[in-house]
């Protein structure tokens, strides 16, 4: 069942009661969606780049595109769930391991058995800053030694998360560009490594288009559910790049090399349907119910005994570990000199300087 007017009244209610300041981020969410919920897609004039304010709300809502209402809907009483439970259970058990660590483009709780991970910087499509890189290691590694059960990693608005955010390339330390893009292959490959590691079940819930790193990961998750709105890209030679993510090693291995190469060399991108077709999807849901759907049933995934899971999923995986960290190496190693080509410079600065998107 969807969330109804009633559901939807009652949570803007209790938005008002909360205790804790939720953070301009998660105030920006909860307007748009408001918004988007009550009015469809943004409607007004974009205000100037000095109206601070009001620009950042503008750009939240704007950001979430052709959102249906209903759904926009169900994600505003899903957020406002998600910010007074964890204000309960950090009343009901202070100091314990429920304690959430605090985030700036994360959204953690923890509740039913389930750490949920949300990418949230919705209005650059969840794009992920360095910061960010960070912030997912940090949670994942409290989520795997927290009480839930299985994990899970979602994306706030429109997008699942755009990739990594080509802003990243133009941070550079007085080391010069050769010494960032070292310093940026450790980092991705300690990324990579939390997720080869991460020892319990650990499910994407794919709410919308996923690019670049965001989509190669996917071959190290459980589980990937989709709604019918996602899409998945991995536009590495557009970029000037080559695959991360184990995607090398994983994709020809769950859809076969030729269907590998169409995706990670030409740069295809697939809709939900044929993801799945191919194996990197599990399952595929209309838009309409898949928050509901898919919740419905991690919910009862997560009552599951909890060590014949992460049993089970060390005898699946743990065979091909080795093999993995090993291409993740490899991956990185030949990364580090792609970001410092011409074609990858060029292909990034074409962005930056709004001359090309994907
Ligand atoms: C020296 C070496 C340093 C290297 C450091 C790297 C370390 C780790 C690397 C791991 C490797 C990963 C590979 C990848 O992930 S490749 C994929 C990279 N992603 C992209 O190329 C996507 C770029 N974005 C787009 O093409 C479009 O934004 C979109 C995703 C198709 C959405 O288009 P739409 O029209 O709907 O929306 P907007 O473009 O208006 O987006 C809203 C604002 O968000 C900004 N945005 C979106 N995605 C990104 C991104 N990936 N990086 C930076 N910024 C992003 C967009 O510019 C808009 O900003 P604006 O409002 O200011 O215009």
């Amino acid at each position: 069942m969807r969330a109804s007017q009633e559901d939807f009244e009652s949570a803007m209610n209790q938005v008002k009661l909360l205790k804790k300041d939720p953070g301009n981020e998660v105030k920006l969410r909860l307007y748009a969606l408001y918004k988007q919920a009550t009015e469809g897609p943004c409607n007004m004039p974009k205000p100037g780049v000095f109206d601070f304010i009001n620009k950042a709300k503008w750009d939240a809502w704007n950001a979430l595109g052709s959102l249906p209402k209903e759904t926009a809907r169900q994600n505003y009483v899903d957020l406002v769930s998600s910010l007074t439970s964890s204000e309960s259970s950090s009343q009901v058990k202070p100091g314990a391991d429920r304690e959430q660590q605090e985030y700036e483009n994360l959204v953690v709780t923890s509740e039913d058995g389930i750490t949920k991970i949300m990418f949230n910087r919705p209005t650059r499509k969840n794009a992920i800053s360095t910061q960010m890189y960070q912030e997912i290691m940090l949670a994942l590694k409290a989520a795997s030694k927290d009480d839930s059960t299985i994990t899970v990693v979602t994306g706030n608005g429109d997008y699942y998360c755009s990739g990594n955010d080509l802003a990243n390339f133009t941070d550079i330390p007085p080391g010069g560009v050769e010494e960032k893009a070292k310093q940026s292959a450790i980092m991705l490959r300690d990324f990579v490594g939390t997720f080869i590691d991460f020892p319990k079940p650990l499910i994407a819930v794919v709410n919308g288009p996923a690019v670049g790193i965001s989509v190669t990961i996917l071959g190290l998750f459980d589980a990937v559910y989709a709604s019918d709105r996602a899409t998945f890209h991995t536009p590495f030679s557009h970029l000037g790049l080559s695959p991360e993510g184990c995607a090398s090693y994983t994709f020809p291995k769950i859809m076969g090399p030729a269907k590998a190469t169409e995706m990670l060399i030409f740069g295809k991108k697939l809709t939900a349907g044929e993801a799945c077709a191919q194996g990197l999807v599990t399952e595929v849901f209309p838009d309409s119910t898949f928050q509901k759907e898919v919740w419905t049933r991690l919910k009862a995934y997560s009552k599951l005994p909890p060590n014949s899971m992460r049993i089970s999923k060390q005898v699946i995986r743990n065979m091909e570990k080795e093999k993995l960290h090993a291409v993740n190496a490899e991956e990185s190693s030949v990364l580090q000199e792609r970001w410092l080509s011409d074609e990858c410079i060029n292909a990034t600065m074409n962005f930056l300087s709004k001359k090309a998107k994907l």
